[in-house]
Order: C-alpha cells, then structure tokens, then sequence
C-alpha cells in the first residue's frame, strides 16, 4: 500500500504558521494494514506539520450540485470538480491524494479503490444510496462516511405517482406514437388509478411519502416491509411479499440494495403478482431480474412497468444503453408500455440543491471539527464549538478498535493536560474518541501525538489545533 502524505490536522487560519508544529512523512512509512484483520500497521514517521484549510484537497464526481461546491469552496478548500463518475483505473490515480471524496450513486468505492487512498478520512455520498461503498472498509480504515437520508425522498415519490398515472394511461406508447407520426386513440387496457391498491415494497422515506400521495389520489395503499411500522393515513401493513402481489393493482419497489433485497423479484415474484398488473423500481437495479420481467410481460401477466435503475448504469451521459451494458437491453426496450428513466428519481433541482447543502455542511463539519453526526459507518460523536481560539486548545479525535484498555491509556496520555471535555462511543470494530483539552503547549502537541499514535489499537489520530 502506498503511504499517507498528510494526515488532516484542523486548519487554524488565525494562527500564525511559525506558532504551528509540522507532519511531514518519511519515504518508507506506510499505510494500512489490510483492515479485516487491523494488523499491526507500520507507524507513521512523520513531523507534525500544521496546514491550512487551503491543503484540504476535495474531489467531487458526478455533477455535485453548486450549492455543495460553493459550500466546500468557502472553507478554502482546493475542489475538484467532474460531471461524471470514474472508471475504477482513473479512480484510483485521483483518490491517492484527495482528503475527501463526494459522489453519487455511480463511483463505486470499494475496497481496492480505497486502499489507494492514503490521505481520505471522510467519503460524502451527495445521495441516499451508500451501498457503492465499502463501508466496513471505510470505517475500519477511519473514513467517515455520509449521506443525505431523504432529501431526494419526495422526488422519487413524485416521479412513481406520474408513472402510475402514465402506465395506467399507456403514455409512453402513445407519446413515442405520435412521434412517430401514428394516431392512435384507444381506451382498451387504460385505467383510473382511482380506487386502485397500490403495493409498497419498503416502507421507509419514500415508500411512506408515496403512500400519502397515493391515498390523497385516491388508491388505497398496503405496503410490506421487515420491520413493524406506522401507517400514513389509512394504509395497511401486510405481513408477507405474496400477500401484497396477490393485491396491489400497482407494486412499487423502495428497499435498498442488501444481499437480502437482491434479485428481491424474479419469476416467482412475477407469478404472484395479479394478472395485468404493474411494477414500478425505483429502487436499485439489482433488486429486479430484468429477464424474468421481460418474460412476464411477454406473457401478459404485467401489463406494464416503469424502471429508473438497472443492473449495470453507464458512468456518465451518453449513448451508453445497450446490451454491451445489460444483455437485455434490446428485449426490453421493444416492449410496449414499457417507461424507462435514466435514474432520475432524485434528479430534481430542488432535492440536488438540498443535498449539496446538506453534505457539504457534514463533511466541513468532520474536517474542521471532526464530529461524525449522522455518519452512517461511525459512531455519531459530537462536543459542543471548538475554543481553539483560547490559547493552549487542542481537540484530539483518536479512531481505534473497539478493544478493552484503550480508554485507560488514551486517558493516561490525555491526563498530562486538562480534559476539559470528552465523548466516546463505538460502533461494531471501531470506537471514535473526541477530547477537547487545555493547557497544552505547542511544544508538546507532537509528543500528545505520536504518543496516540503509537497506540496499538490506533486506527487514525487527529489533532486540530
Ligand atoms: N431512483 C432514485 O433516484 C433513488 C432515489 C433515492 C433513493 N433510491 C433508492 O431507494 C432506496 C430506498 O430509499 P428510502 O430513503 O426510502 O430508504 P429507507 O431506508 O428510508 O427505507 C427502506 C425501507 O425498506 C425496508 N426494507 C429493507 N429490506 C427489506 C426487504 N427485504 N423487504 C421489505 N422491506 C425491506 C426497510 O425496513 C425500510 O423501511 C434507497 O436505498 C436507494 O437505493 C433511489
Ligand atoms: O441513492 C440515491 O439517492 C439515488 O439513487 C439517486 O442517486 P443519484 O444522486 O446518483 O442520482
């Protein structure tokens, strides 16, 4: 593995550099150990070394929304901005050097794109999907990672309702018709949604947003999810997947992508459903088996369908939809009363606007002060605004292994100084420590340090200063 340049100190504009100690790294330190195991690393050989907000360098993919650039921008960082995700070779040549990283749905960073990432400590998803991250990696490995949980939530649930309403009327076919220069006015198989059943699948931010729409329109809504929840309204809660397709006039799927939710739909599923019924995915592409659709719609069985995401996604805009991407790609798109999005549930100005804002905010919120609140791979730790300004402040955040003793030793090293306060909680195999302490000379925050980092269950150590 290749080693760590710089390790993210809080940058203090106010203070002077020669008042600041310097983190340099020798050519033959190191980096992490393979983080299954949290072997031993080898140590940092570093002096401490002070910079400014200015040496943050941030890489943004995927059309991150302005208002997230601006944000990320006004701390002084150095932004790099693309339209488009990365191909895994690409990936891994910018990554080596970035402090954080923001994405979308697209960049997949999985665990050989992040062991090339010697100085990343924080991964913002400018999305709700984290599952193209490898979060156990990152958090053993002292990456934060955030999202947005449901800003985009009523796009999506928006973008479903028009799609019932157009499957229902055919309008995919009749618009591409009339395109095409055919008139053709037909009520066969065109539906109210009145009065209607509409089953969710996943009953969480969207899957309940929906439901409030759905029942406003008219349709009565069941849903099934894994856990017990409350109804909008006068939804109802079924206990099993085949209860609600033997039911709902409608399926739309909300789960996220988990081994459990994947190929969630495939023959047996389609077979349940009523005859000439709908399915809706908005969800992940993994979690419906394209072919098995195709085949029910062959049949009859579904009369039509709406998709917004799929198996394999091109990286960026372009003539990209082909079977070279999904072999069956050709199939279904020769199907009638077939709706096909370009994963835009939540591509609304409004929903990118609130999540740039919203993620920026947390990653600024970790590099300057380290707190971790709605990270979704960490322990949520947070200490009330830094007084770095009084003389002789430091806060430490001290990432580690959940192991027995170090809260003894970390403290045994804290206690030379005043604690003035200090938070601690973990979460699986890692533990995040923040201390806010005083009295501490300039001198000695190179020894407060290395002391840390000398520690064995040490996986990231910060000092902001
Ligand atoms: N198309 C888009 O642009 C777009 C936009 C936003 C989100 N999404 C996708 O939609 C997913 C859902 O978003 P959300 O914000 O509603 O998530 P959420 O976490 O709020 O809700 C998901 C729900 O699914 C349930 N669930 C999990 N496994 C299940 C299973 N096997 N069977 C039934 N229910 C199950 C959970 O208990 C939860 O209630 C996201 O994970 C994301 O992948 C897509
Ligand atoms: O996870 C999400 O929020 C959606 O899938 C949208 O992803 P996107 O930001 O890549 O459009």
């Amino acid at each position: 593995m290749t080693p760590p340049k710089d390790i993210p100190y809080r940058v203090d504009m106010a203070r002077s550099v020669s008042n600041s100690l310097s983190l340099s790294t020798s050519p033959t330190s190191h980096f992490h150990s393979p983080p299954s195991s949290f072997k031993d690393r080898p140590q940092y050989n570093k002096q401490l070394k002070p910079f400014q907000r200015e040496s943050i360098k941030v890489l943004l993919l995927e059309n991150v929304n302005q208002t997230g650039r601006d944000i990320l921008e006004q701390q002084g960082y150095q932004v790099e901005f693309l339209k488009s995700s990365l191909p895994e070779d690409q990936l891994i040549q910018k990554i080596r050097d970035v402090h954080v990283i923001g994405i979308r749905s697209k960049t997949k960073l999985t665990e050989n794109v992040l062991k090339h990432a010697r100085n990343l400590i924080v991964i913002g998803c400018f999305c709700i999907g984290t599952n193209q991250v490898d979060l156990q990696y990152a958090a053993r490995n002292g990456i934060a990672v955030f999202n947005s949980p449901f800003s985009n939530s009523r796009s999506v649930a928006e973008l479903v309702i028009a799609e019932v309403i157009a499957l229902a009327r055919q309008l995919g076919d009749r618009s591409m018709e009339l395109h095409n220069g055919v008139w053709n006015k037909v009520s066969n198989g065109c539906w109210e949604i009145r009065g209607k059943t509409l089953g969710i699948v996943g009953y969480g931010h969207i899957g309940s947003q929906l439901s409030v729409l759905a029942e406003s329109m008219g349709m009565s809504v069941i849903y099934y999810d894994v856990v017990n929840l409350m109804s909008m309204g006068t939804a109802r809660q079924v206990s099993s997947l085949e209860e609600l397709l033997g039911a709902a006039d409608f399926v739309s799927l909300h789960v996220p992508e988990l081994p459990e939710t994947k190929n969630l739909f495939t023959s047996k599923q389609f077979e349940q459903m009523k005859n000439g019924s709908y399915l809706i995915n908005n969800s992940r592409g993994s979690v419906v088996e394209i072919a098995a659709l195709v085949d029910a719609m062959r049949t009859g069985k579904v009369a039509g369908a709406a998709l917004d995401v799929y198996p394999n996604e091109p990286g960026g805009n372009g003539p990209y939809f082909s079977n070279e991407l999904n072999s069956w790609t050709a199939d279904l798109t020769k199907l009638k009363n077939v709706i096909l999005t370009p994963h835009i549930g939540g591509s609304t100005e409004e929903a990118q606007s609130a999540i740039g804002i919203e993620v920026a905010n947390a990653l600024v919120r970790f590099v300057n002060e380290g707190a971790t609140l709605g990270a979704v791979n960490m322990p949520e730790v947070n200490l009330r605004s830094l007084t770095l300004d009084e003389p002789n402040h430091v806060r430490v955040i001290f990432i580690h292994k959940n192991v027995p003793g170090v809260l003894r030793r970390v403290n045994s090293i804290l206690g030379n100084h005043n604690v003035d306060k200090q938070m601690t909680d973990s979460r699986g195999e890692v533990a995040y420590l923040m201390a806010d302490i005083s009295d501490v000379d300039q001198g000695e925050i190179k020894d407060l340090y290395q002391s840390l980092e000398e520690d064995s269950s040490r996986i990231r150590v910060r000092v902001l200063y």
